[in-house]
């Protein structure tokens, strides 16, 4: 995608004509990235999207022909326009690195910018970051749920028929990739990202031949070492398997092995072990299974409870759209915490979702073993030690004192300084290793797929008197009715 400024909601260049009218658009301002709930009822998320984030806001320019849009809109002053030639983003970001696991009420990102800047990049920011972050824990849910069989299994991304929009599929199947997802059958996100692309063949394939015997055939003799034959054209069990394994007994005898079977309908638990148990018998236990037809995490869970037998899980709808309870979107946003060095709030009713003002450090305990245990939120200046008071975000009254005999590092990173990368970009698979290391660190249940435990972020008691301070002089500020 082009990176254009213009890819934003208008009031942000409404606020921005504001700012630069009445000469506030160079205060400093600081906006923190969070969102309130994980996705899909889970006990994380994985951070995805920042690098496509960082390369689209670094080249943001107003060309000539956005800003004959934007006068043509006849909403600005010519001045403004003529000033906007000139905007480029000059600030400073730290964030969790991309492939990061993280949890709701972090600041995933904070960015530190003149006004204009750190405004005008809200919408894009969190169109990226908000879908591809869903996405990639959508695919760390089936991966996880693949991984639950003793005979292992993974996740492969089929979806592309039915993501959101040509765009939406290409970001799947990025972020797919980064949550665990081996492959996608999208080959123009194997061009541009560098994914492996996977497939199989399609019904279309069989129905277009004679028989599905000859089909098979015909298949096999084209990519000897590279078939899955789909085999529920016809009837699985009684013509697609038998047909599959008379090709396999061809291509040995020519010096090749088939790779796989797909199976696309009925009961896959069942299904995939009578399967399972023919190839052997018919000496082929190294063909692969793979399964599709509207998976999902809980679908790949049934299938592995009841002994299903499935090497690969090719998941479509599911994992392109960020589909299923607690998904569809994911509720990221990007909140004012800081003017010129003095904290902003927004309040509301709901304790929740009042914000947290001014700079602030996220910092990551881990134990001996290396398992995380919890994060903190802090004070910029502030540094958790045994005995510190911190309290649920969510719920002030809860609270508890951080236990003693923990490591703590600050997971964030400095990525871009002065409207410059400042850590280098990183490559996708390094993403994926990532997002695999720190899932295998988190405590042991967080992450089922029901229930999970709820992994604890602390807010320490500086950042919260804060919070509080602000909301008593606002409140105070309001008339007495
Ligand atoms: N063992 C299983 N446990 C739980 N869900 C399963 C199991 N096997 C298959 N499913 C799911 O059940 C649903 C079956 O849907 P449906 O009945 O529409 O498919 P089908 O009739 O077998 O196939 P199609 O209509 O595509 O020919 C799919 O979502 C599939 O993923
Ligand atoms: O996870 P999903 O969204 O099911 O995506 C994968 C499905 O896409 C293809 O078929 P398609 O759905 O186009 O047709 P079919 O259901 O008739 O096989 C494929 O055969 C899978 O079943
Ligand atoms: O290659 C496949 O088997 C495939 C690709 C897209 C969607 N469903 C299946």
């Amino acid at each position: 995608m082009d990176a254009s400024p213009l890819f934003t909601d208008l009031y942000q260049l409404t606020m921005l004509g504001g700012y630069w009218q009445r000469g506030l658009h160079t205060q400093e301002a600081v906006f923190d990235l969070y969102f309130r709930r994980n996705p899909f009822g889970g006990g994380y998320a994985v951070w995805a999207g920042l690098e496509v984030a960082l390369d689209h806001l670094l080249s943001l320019r107003f060309d000539d022909a956005a800003l004959a849009y934007l006068k043509g809109l006849q909403l600005f002053p010519a001045d403004f326009l003529e000033a906007l030639a000139g905007w480029r983003f000059s600030g400073t970001i730290e964030a969790f690195p991309e492939g990061s696991v993280v949890f709701a009420h972090e600041p995933l990102l904070t960015v530190t910018a003149p006004l204009w800047e750190a405004q005008l990049i809200e919408t894009a920011l969190l169109n990226i970051v908000n879908f591809q972050t869903l996405i990639a824990s959508k695919a760390a849910r089936c991966v996880w749920a693949a991984q639950q069989s003793p005979h292992g299994g993974q996740v492969i991304e089929f979806g592309t028929r039915r993501a959101q929009g040509p765009n939406g599929a290409l970001s799947a199947a990025r972020a797919a990739f980064v949550g665990g997802a081996v492959g996608t059958s999208n080959v123009e996100a194997g061009q541009r990202y560098g994914l492996p692309v996977v497939g199989t063949h399609a019904h279309a394939w069989v129905e277009s031949f004679g028989s599905e015997l000859e089909a098979f055939r015909a298949y096999a003799e084209l990519y000897p070492d590279q078939t899955t034959l789909l085999l529920d054209t016809v009837d699985t069990l009684k013509s697609g398997l038998p047909n599959a394994i008379t090709v396999a007994g061809e291509l040995r005898a020519r010096g090749h092995e088939l790779r796989g079977v797909r199976l696309d309908s009925g009961d896959l638990a069942w299904l995939s072990a009578q399967v399972r148990a023919e190839l052997d018998r018919a000496g082929f236990p190294d063909v692969k299974i793979t399964a599709s037809n509207d998976l999902s995490e809980e679908v790949i869970e049934s299938i592995i409870r009841e002994g299903g037998r499935i090497d690969t899980y090719g998941v479509g709808t599911q994992l392109a759209t960020g589909g299923g309870a607690g998904g569809g979107a994911l509720g990221g946003v990007y909140k004012l915490v800081e003017l010129n060095g003095i904290g902003r709030i927004k309040l509301t009713g709901d304790p929740t979702k009042t914000s947290l003002p001014g700079t602030k450090r996220v910092w990551r305990a881990t134990d001996a073993q290396g398992h995380a245990v919890l994060d903190v939120l802090t004070a910029q200046d502030e540094v958790p030690s045994s005995g510190l008071r911190v309290s649920d975000p969510s719920n002030p009254l809860r609270s508890s004192r951080l236990p003693g005999g923990l490591d703590w590092h600050d997971p964030r990173q400095r990525v871009v300084e002065r409207g410059e990368r400042s850590t280098p970009a990183a490559s996708l698979p390094s993403l994926q290793e990532r997002a695999q290391a720190e899932l295998a660190r988190l405590p042991a249940g967080t992450r089922r797929l029901l229930n999970p435990h709820l992994y604890r972020v602390g807010v320490s008691d500086t950042l919260q008197g804060r919070r509080e301070t602000l909301t008593e002089q606002l409140r105070a500020s309001l008339p007495v009715r």
